[in-house]
């Protein structure tokens, strides 16, 4: 549990904010050489947690030859992502590991490129272009839960995968097969696969080098090349506006009236696929998980799906009659962030929390950590999707929620996501309940993002059948 009782906490008086102080922050000291990066890479969670609950709201610790600070404090954290966020990059100890599939995306880019390509994308994720995408999430979790049999035992986190996949690449790029979707599947996979071993390895191993992983990695790579490639192609034969990312992007022209490069297309698609789908389906995977361990929970929801819904499918419309449906998101990513930790780098010698931070530090921010916060939320620990009812989300400091980041560089798909989730969730909970397995139980693995190491298996219990028992 984070209690924050140190000298640099508010919780022993002042904000950290207002707190002036000389040299560099405590934290722990490390190994020679290594510093903190053997606990780093062993339980990043416990670790950040550690350095929260002995060392307060900016600690600093050693990875190897990168000095780095963990913030804690929603008033350290908007120093960086908003105040002074032009002082800070994407952070290299990172993005070196993902260049080859990011390239120049929305995600690793900077400057004015990177508000360019924020500012054409933008439409796409606001609006009426939002609302359409509704339709065919709604659709394409019926087309999954009629696969589902009772008395059948399933991995929830491979099905949500499977299926924020298909929607992110039919509502975004118009992916007209599933065939496409299943091939994107297995690429992205294998990208990500390596990229998760290399984010385990304490040192650098050049690309170049044939290692199966890297093997895997050009592979999956050069795959989603050759599709996108062939999305990108049919869409210019047919110069057809679908009204969605892909049209967004190839209709765009610059001042001097030139299309995106090719290039530039491949790297914004693949961003949003990478960026968008296991972000979500983590998302949905934890809220299922909590739901199997919450039956009261559970029951609340499906009280309201079937008063908002009856029978019929949802719509966009729906979603603020849904609020219920909307706040166990929420609580589920408060618990489990997907992005449990945000990364920046100094560009040049600053200062936070009173704290002299020079140029190349690795600034931290712990969702995860913020999240679990007693000074933020009554019962940290508990699943309480009714603490969101009333003005809870108004009255927190601007960054003691944080699951979609925050400043210019939010999460683009936020809006995308929480409606995909909310109507992902009411359509399976018309229908079914998924009781989890207690012989398989899920630990939270820290990856690139927050997964459940083994899954989240469950049964499908059919809501009618548990009516009638
Ligand atoms: C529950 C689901 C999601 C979560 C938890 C999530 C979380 C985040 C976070 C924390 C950031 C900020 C990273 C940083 O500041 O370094 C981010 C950025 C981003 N996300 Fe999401 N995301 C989700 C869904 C999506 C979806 C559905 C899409 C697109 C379809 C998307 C596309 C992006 C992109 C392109 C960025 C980079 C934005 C920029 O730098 O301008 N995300 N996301």
């Amino acid at each position: 549990m984070v209690t924050h009782l140190s000298p640099n906490s508010p919780a022993g008086g002042p904000p950290a904010a207002q707190v002036r102080a000389a040299g560099r922050p405590p934290g722990p000291k490390g190994l020679p050489f290594l510093g903190s990066l053997p606990a780093f890479g062993r339980d990043v969670l416990d670790f950040f947690t550690e350095c929260a609950r002995q060392y307060g709201d900016i600690a600093s610790f050693q990875l190897a030859a990168w000095p780095a600070v963990l913030l804690s404090h929603p008033d350290l954290v908007e120093v960086v992502l908003i105040e002074n966020h032009q002082n800070f990059i994407k952070h290299r100890f990172f993005w070196r590991h993902v260049q080859a599939i990011f390239g120049q995306g929305l995600l690793t880019s900077e400057g004015e490129f990177w508000r360019h390509q924020r500012r054409l994308a933008a439409p796409a994720f606001a609006g009426s272009r939002l609302n359409r995408y509704g339709d065919t999430m709604v659709q394409s979790t019926d087309w999954m839960v009629r696969r589902w049999q009772p008395g059948q035992v399933l991995d929830a986190h491979r099905e949500a995968m499977a299926l924020t996949l298909q929607i992110a690449a039919k509502a975004l790029f118009n992916a007209e097969t599933d065939q496409d979707v299943a091939e994107i599947g297995q690429a992205l996979d294998e990208v990500m696969e390596e990229i998760a071993a290399r984010l385990r390895r304490p040192f650098w191993i050049p690309d170049a080098l044939p290692l199966p992983g890297h093997i895997r990695y050009r592979r999956g790579v050069q795959r989603m090349d050759q599709l996108v490639a062939r999305i990108i192609a049919e869409r210019c034969d047919t110069r057809e506006d679908c009204g969605d990312l892909l049209s967004l992007l190839m209709l765009a022209r610059d001042e001097a009236g030139q299309p995106m490069s090719e290039r530039q297309i491949r790297d914004e698609v693949i961003t949003m696929l990478l960026a968008g789908h296991e972000t979500t389906a983590l998302a949905l995977s934890w809220t299922w998980y909590l739901l199997g361990l919450h039956p009261a929970v559970d029951a609340q929801l499906a009280e309201e799906v079937h008063t908002v819904l009856g029978e019929r499918p949802p719509t966009v419309d729906d979603l603020p009659r849904l609020r219920f449906t909307g706040q166990v998101v929420s609580e589920a990513m408060r618990l489990y962030p997907p992005a449990y930790a945000i990364g920046r780098e100094a560009r040049a010698d600053c200062e936070i929390g009173g704290y002299a931070v020079p140029a190349g530090t690795i600034v931290y921010v712990s969702p995860w950590v913020m999240h679990r916060d007693p000074r933020w939320f009554d019962e940290p620990q508990a699943f309480r999707p009714d603490r969101w009812a009333g003005n809870l989300a108004k009255e927190l400091p601007r960054f003691a929620y944080m699951p979609f980041g925050g400043g210019p560089r939010i999460c683009i798909g936020n809006r995308f996501a929480m409606m995909e989730a909310t109507l992902i969730l009411a359509t399976v909970a018309q229908r079914f309940r998924l009781e989890g397995q207690t012989d398989r139980p899920v630990q939270p693995m820290p990856s690139i993002t927050l997964r459940p190491k083994g899954g989240v298996w469950v049964e499908p219990v059919p809501r009618s059948a548990r009516r009638l028992a």
